[in-house]
């Protein structure tokens, strides 16, 4: 029978089930940070219980540090230097690779993890982090965990799991150049809700999604979980091949040539069924822009703040005036009429080095106005060096950004990096809920490219009307 990319990895990691219970899954890959595994490592130690597969897991430190150099020797917050020394101690006690702050591999998981290769496709790979989806841009089943089953895949490197349905999000067409992976995840979102994907995992498919880099299907997958779904899938093909070849975990010689023909097998078969299908052209998406505290009320940046008359169903309605009174928003402002306080550009999501190239690409020549601050936060210490080796850090500076040293900064208001109550956001981080950026905090998700308009006009721009200009 035809079977999708979930069921040909659901069934290859199909361990045991237990008569009303549900299934065993087997993980390949369990990824870790500070704020999801004290209690974890503390349930082991009062079970006396070891790692079952020490190698399996990589970890690193990024919510909790600061990215202003100086604060990274003394981390100011109590709470945060506290997190980052038990997982430092949490890891050496138990043989784990860690990238601590120290070392040059540092940054945020999910940008650090593609970057040695770690994530292969086909391997199922949990994280105490609802972004781990990112991971599912190699066609791996990546998807987050509670701190109760981190523990649980430490000492046993299973997982119950009930299956998920399957959903296919194909979009066709080609997306123009202004429009970036981004603004096709906001897209999505938009129109299938952020509880669109309750219940399933999501494959993204079609000609967009296929010429998208490894880069940008990394910043779709990483946005999955933003429509509810359990995980996002993109199958792997030559460009995540050309990826993986030579990174430190990756298979070499003989085993590599084992592992291609298995990734050559996972494609979902041609007349595989899905329990739903959504499609989208990639002409139709412009340039998108967050207007309200959920990342599904977005709209094309040339258009206005919506009208809760604009909603039929009740709830949205309610929802959007609540919004607005957070936002301080007046419906039928234009998008482009919304000033900002603040732009930050880094976050799991959109903080590799395209995107610093993208972003680069528009700040060029521009200057901050004196009365907005924009940070550009790179998601590693290798995509900093990488930047600043092609000079961006100087393009950056030069148009008055600040470069910063990597993390989750403002993305989530753990690490000092936090907006002032009111203050307004242009952000290409992933969630734009009410405090995420700091209490009383407003925030507009975009792509990089319109952070780097924004943080020049003070304003929100269409990058499409940069070029005529
Ligand atoms: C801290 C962590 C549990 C959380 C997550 O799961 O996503 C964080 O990374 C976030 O983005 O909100
Ligand atoms: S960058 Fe943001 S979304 Fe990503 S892991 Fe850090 S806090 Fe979570």
């Amino acid at each position: 029978m035809a079977k999708t990319m979930y069921e040909k990895i659901w069934d290859a990691h199909f361990v045991h089930q237990e008569p009303g219970q549900a299934p065993l899954m087997y993980v390949d890959r369990h990824l870790m940070h500070e704020v999801t595994s004290p209690q974890a490592f503390e349930g082991l130690k009062i079970a006396d219980r070891p790692i079952r597969n020490p190698h399996s897991i990589l970890a690193t430190l990024d919510h909790c540090v600061p990215t202003k150099l100086k604060d990274r020797i003394n981390l100011p917050d109590p709470i945060g230097a506290k997190q980052v020394q038990t997982m430092m101690d949490n890891c050496q006690h138990h043989g784990l690779t860690l990238y601590d702050m120290k070392s040059k591999n540092n940054g945020i998981i999910h940008v650090v993890v593609p970057e040695h290769g770690f994530v292969h496709p086909g391997m199922t790979t949990v994280c105490g982090d609802s972004h781990t989806a990112t991971h599912g841009a190699f066609g791996a089943l990546a998807f987050g965990i509670g701190t109760s089953e981190v523990e649980h895949v430490m000492a046993t490197q299973c997982l119950p799991q009930s299956k998920s349905k399957t959903m296919l999000v194909q979009v066709d067409g080609k997306l123009s150049k202004f429009s970036t992976a981004k603004d096709i995840a906001l897209a999505i979102i938009g129109e299938i809700g952020t509880a669109g994907g309750n219940g399933y995992v999501i494959e993204y498919a079609g000609e967009a999604i296929e010429a998208l880099s490894m880069q940008g299907r990394m910043t779709l997958c990483n946005m999955a979980i933003e429509s509810g779904a359990r995980a996002g899938l993109v199958a792997p093909d030559q460009k995540t091949y050309d990826f993986l070849e030579g990174k430190e975990f990756a298979p070499k010689g003989e085993q590599w040539e084992q592992a291609l023909a298995y990734w050559k097998s996972l494609p979902s078969d041609d007349g595989a069924a899905f329990d739903h299908v959504v499609k989208l052209r990639a002409e139709d998406i412009a340039p998108q822009v967050t207007w309200g505290t959920s990342p599904e009320q977005v709209v094309p940046v040339d258009q206005s703040v919506p009208f809760p008359s604009d909603f039929s169903i009740e709830g949205k309605r309610i929802a959007c005036e609540s919004a607005l009174g957070y936002m301080g928003l007046e419906s039928g402002t234009k998008m482009t009429d919304i000033a900002v306080d603040f732009v930050f550009l880094g976050s799991c999501t959109n903080s590799r080095i395209e995107d610093f190239r993208a972003a680069a690409e528009i700040a060029k020549g521009t200057k901050v106005p004196a009365n907005v601050t924009a940070i550009a936060v790179p998601g590693s210490y290798l995509v900093k060096e990488q930047a600043e080796q092609e000079g961006l850090d100087k393009i950056f500076t030069d148009a008055g950004w600040e470069w910063r040293e990597p993390g989750c900064s403002m993305c989530l208001a753990m690490n000092g990096d936090q907006l002032k109550p009111g203050e307004r956001c242009a952000s290409t981080s992933n969630r734009n809920f009410e405090g995420r950026q700091g209490k009383g905090g407003r925030t507009h998700l975009v792509s990089p490219a319109m952070a780097a308009a924004t943080a020049a006009a003070g304003h929100f721009v269409d990058i499409r009307t940069l070029e005529q200009a």
